[in-house]
């Protein structure tokens, strides 16, 4: 599978710059504000960048195999989709703050339901993923069905009108296949990717580290390929936020990551479409160390550090007023130039 990504404007990223250092105010002193007004120029191809009016937040709910490795049980994740629809998860009030819309799409959601919207359930691929410490999450073909149901989910908020994506997730369980992810993408032990996740104890660790080395080693050297390593090590969930991350980025629409869940799918959708990532900015640093490995690699630094770990598209939402703020001492601060 291949794309064109197209590469964000040189010319405007300069000019940006320029801009930057003859407002009224010493040269560099709005620090990584002035970074994010340039980099969004850049994006935009133009000085200054257009408003962010239209903010989308889709989140990704589906089950995952390993479960049992979370503080909260499984059940958790079918009964968050109804939270999310009637507008009470924590991401609902956070965007409601910043006037970002909220999506959720159940990708993978292990249960048995008849009364949400028909638009929640169109691009489901199945009930749960495999447990990756035994067997793999994804039959094949299944990941490359759910990486063109988040391209086609990007494809649908870009078409109607989204200027900035933020992908969201839900998923007791998730934060071990992001571990596995992030390890088998850097060729790193289980050890030093694996976090508490929700919460576990020292002994639920100790579980979490067992279950993703046995993944490691039962997907060994099968995980060069990107949608291989989803097979074996991710998720439908996975797979479908990875494509929606190559769908912004081929269609030029910047993306504000969030927490571990992006962070690992951004991993593995670099791999599968090199380049995109300059279309990424992450959202904020989450407490999983998987996430900060999977950062680092992909050259990117948080924007805020507020010790969030809830997911859904929260740190990335809670980013959105800096961006905003970046966009507005381009447009609106008056020059040193024309100081009297
Ligand atoms: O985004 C994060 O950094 C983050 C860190 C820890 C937990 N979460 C959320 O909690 C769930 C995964 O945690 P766990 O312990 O069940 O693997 C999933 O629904 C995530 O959205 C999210
Ligand atoms: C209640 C709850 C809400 C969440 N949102 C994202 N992950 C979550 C995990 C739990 C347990």
């Amino acid at each position: 599978m291949r794309f064109t990504i197209p590469v964000p404007d040189a010319a405007a990223h300069a000019a940006a710059r320029e801009r930057l250092d003859g407002l009224v105010k010493p040269v560099g002193s709005l620090g990584r504000l002035e970074e994010l007004a340039a980099w969004l120029s850049a994006a935009h191809g133009c000085v200054p960048p257009r408003p962010l009016t239209d903010v989308r937040v889709v989140v990704f709910a589906g089950d995952h195999g390993v479960s049992a490795l979370s503080a909260y049980p499984r059940e958790v994740t079918g009964a968050m989709v109804r939270v999310f629809l009637a507008g009470h998860s924590g991401v609902n009030v956070l965007a409601e703050q910043v006037g970002a819309r909220v999506r959720v799409a159940d990708i993978a959601v292990d249960w048995d339901v008849s009364d949400v919207p028909a638009s929640v359930l169109a691009h489901k691929i199945r009930r749960g993923s495999g447990s990756i410490d035994v067997e793999d999450a994804l039959l094949p073909g299944e990941a490359l069905r759910a990486f063109e149901a988040g391209l086609s989910l990007a494809d649908e908020e870009i078409s109607t009108g989204a200027d900035l994506l933020i992908p969201g997730d839900m998923g007791i369980g998730n934060t071990a296949v992001c571990a596995a992810l992030v390890a088998a993408s850097l060729g790193l032990p289980a050890a030093e990717v694996v976090g508490a996740g929700t919460g576990v104890d020292s002994a639920g660790l100790a579980r979490k580290v067992e279950a993703v080395s046995a993944a490691l080693a039962r997907a060994a050297g099968r995980v060069e390929d990107p949608f291989e390593r989803l097979t074996a090590l991710g998720s439908a969930c996975a797979a479908a936020t990875a494509g929606f991350l190559v769908q912004a980025a081929a269609r030029a629409v910047p993306v504000l990551l969030d927490g571990v869940f992006s962070g690992a799918a951004a991993l593995v959708a670099r791999d599968i479409a090199p380049g995109a990532e300059r279309w990424w900015l992450a959202g904020h640093r989450s407490t999983e160390p998987s996430q900060a490995f999977a950062l680092k690699a992909l050259g990117l630094e948080p924007i805020l550090d507020l010790g969030l770990r809830l997911g859904e598209g929260s740190g990335a939402v809670q980013a959105v007023p800096t961006l905003r703020a970046a966009r507005a001492i381009l447009a609106d601060m008056g020059l040193l130039a024309d100081l009297t």
